[in-house]
């Protein structure tokens, strides 16, 4: 099973479609930014993000990443302005890393990977709840953030620290008072288009918005994101690395710029 190529594992992307059929929709997430071929559009509003520390909740291993959620019952903890109309609230955070520092990201920079991809998750208040916003058109945004390998990100610290208690899948432990602005760049540019989720049910239902700017990670600090394992306690051990999906096919869809 080890041997498997990634992509033909029976779990991996290229099986999704026999289970998922919308994996070979018109609008599936990531995709391949090339920077030249977005149009800058002078419309867009500045991304506007409100995030309460006390809203963080718990962080847990659900054997495919690890996620912060958030409180989500009022508007704590929003995103506003940028390419959405209304308020969209924060549900939690993952990320996605590689096996090696070469690969990791989902999304590419004109076929550019990253080592680990940030993804913050926000729903739609216009529907009444997370499920409900999943299964409209406009239901999600999802804030992107690529990692780059560089000198260790003390924001990053916390995070890492809660590892040694979420080792296994299914394994989750409080995590409070955090503030997920600290983990972004300090300039909020982005590239956006419509997409989808990124794992299954990979419902075409984000507005994707992916900052230009990355931010710092060590390589130490990225062997702690591979020390995290895909498979539960007594199970033989596989570690998590590699969660990311390829690019998808952009279908025609336009990719709008922020900045010039
Ligand atoms: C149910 N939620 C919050 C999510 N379901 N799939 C998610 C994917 N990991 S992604 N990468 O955010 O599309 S996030
Ligand atoms: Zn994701």
């Amino acid at each position: 099973k080890q041997t498997l190529l990634h992509l033909g594992r029976p779990e991996g992307p290229e099986m999704w479609a026999e289970s998922f059929p919308i994996a070979n929709g018109p609008r599936q997430s990531p995709i391949d930014i090339v920077p030249t071929q977005a149009q800058h559009d002078p419309s867009l509003k500045q991304l506007k993000l409100k995030y309460d520390p006390a809203t963080a909740k718990g962080i847990l291993n659900n054997g495919h990443s690890f996620q912060v959620d958030f409180t989500d019952d009022d508007n704590s903890s929003t995103l506003a302005g940028g390419p959405v109309t209304g308020i969209y609230r924060l549900r939690q955070f993952h990320f996605h890393w590689g096996s090696s520092d070469e690969k990791g990201s989902e999304h590419t920079i004109a076929g550019t990977k990253f080592p680990c991809e940030l993804h913050l998750v926000h729903w739609n208040t216009k529907y009444p709840n997370f499920g409900e916003a999943a299964s409209k058109p406009d239901g999600l945004a999802v804030v992107g953030v690529f990692l780059k390998i560089g000198s260790a990100n003390p924001r990053l610290q916390k995070v890492l620290d809660a590892f040694d208690d979420i080792k296994s899948k299914g394994r989750q432990t409080t995590f409070s008072n955090f503030d997920p602005k600290t983990l972004l760049p300090s300039a909020l540019d982005f590239w956006t288009y419509e997409g989808s989720l990124t794992t299954p049910p990979l419902l075409e239902s984000v507005t994707w918005i992916v900052l230009k700017d990355p931010v710092s990670v060590s390589p130490a600090q990225m062997a702690k994101f591979r020390s995290l394992l895909f498979t539960s306690e007594g199970e033989a051990p596989s570690c998590m690395v590699d969660n990311f999906r390829p690019p998808q096919p952009l279908k025609g869809r336009k990719v709008r710029a922020s900045f010039k």
